[in-house]
């Protein structure tokens, strides 16, 4: 059995009075892509962002529930939040690479960490953009700022920086959804190399995109969890009438 890497139990997300998660139960386990489909409004995002505690610079918010990282509740007191955005990495819709050089960009959570040995920071730009699939379109320069290149080359230079602090997991929210479609395939086939790396959680309104690439789905609707389930069965053979009817465009 695959070790559970993440697990959430009786998750509650509060906007103020509005209540927009209401009691999730879910498990994402080492080595496998755990896509989150569902309509427009329905927690996706609010869940992910849990999960690194992204909602904590949202004010007003109330989180309660179990959300333990390799058994250890994440949202402890003493809880050192620099320290899990490192281990649970976070990939934005839009592209957001900083004003600086493609190179400066990789290693920036190194150096924020206090690395400044040039072969250590060269080695792991090397290393991130090789594995971001961007290597061979960018190792000529590396000292250009990131903002020239395509938005789908800035995605993949912003998948390196996330690569180079060598998190555990990676939380993507609908990251190929404003790319082109050939830089969302390099970016797909990229994720399916990482998979046996990294446990990665990944925000999508394309259900192609989900039934390609994820080995686990979970579909929400109004801030709850209908359906969890291996994609294939999931896809083929629904358990609940609402997945069926959204698989099936029948809303959404
Ligand atoms: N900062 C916020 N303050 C108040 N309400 C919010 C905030 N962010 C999200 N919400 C509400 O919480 C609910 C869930 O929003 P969320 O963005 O998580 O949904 P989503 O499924 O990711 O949607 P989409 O697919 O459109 O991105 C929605 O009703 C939304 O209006």
């Amino acid at each position: 059995m695959k070790k559970q890497v993440i697990t959430s139990r009786d998750v509650h997300l509060f906007y103020g009075d509005f209540e927009a998660l209401t009691g999730i139960d879910l498990a994402f386990n080492e080595h496998e892509i755990t896509a989150m489909i569902g309509p427009s409004g329905c927690g996706k995002s609010t869940y992910l962002r849990i999960l690194n505690r992204m909602n904590d610079l949202i004010p007003n918010v109330k989180i309660t529930g179990d959300i333990e990282l390799e058994g250890k509740n994440i949202y402890a007191p003493d809880t050192d939040v620099v320290q899990l955005r490192k281990q649970v990495g976070m990939v934005f819709q839009q592209p957001n690479p900083f004003p600086f050089s493609i190179y400066d960009n990789v290693v920036y959570g190194l150096r924020l960490a206090g690395i400044k040995d040039r072969a250590q920071l060269d080695e792991a730009a090397e290393t991130s953009l090789k594995a971001a699939a961007i290597w061979d379109e960018v190792k000529d320069k590396l000292h250009e700022s990131a903002l020239s290149l395509s938005g789908g080359q800035q995605q993949r230079v912003c998948i390196a920086r996330v690569l180079a602090v060598r998190p555990e997991v990676i939380l993507m929210d609908e990251p190929t959804s404003a790319l082109d479609p050939i830089s969302s395939t390099q970016i797909e086939n990229m994720l399916l190399e990482l998979r046996s790396q990294y446990t990665i959680i990944l925000v999508t309104h394309n259900m192609h995109q989900a039934s390609r690439i994820s080995d686990k789905t979970a579909f929400f609707l109004q801030g709850r969890v209908v359906e969890f389930d291996d994609t294939k069965k999931m896809f083929l053979n629904p358990k609940e009438k609402e997945t069926e009817d959204y698989l099936n465009g029948r809303f959404g």
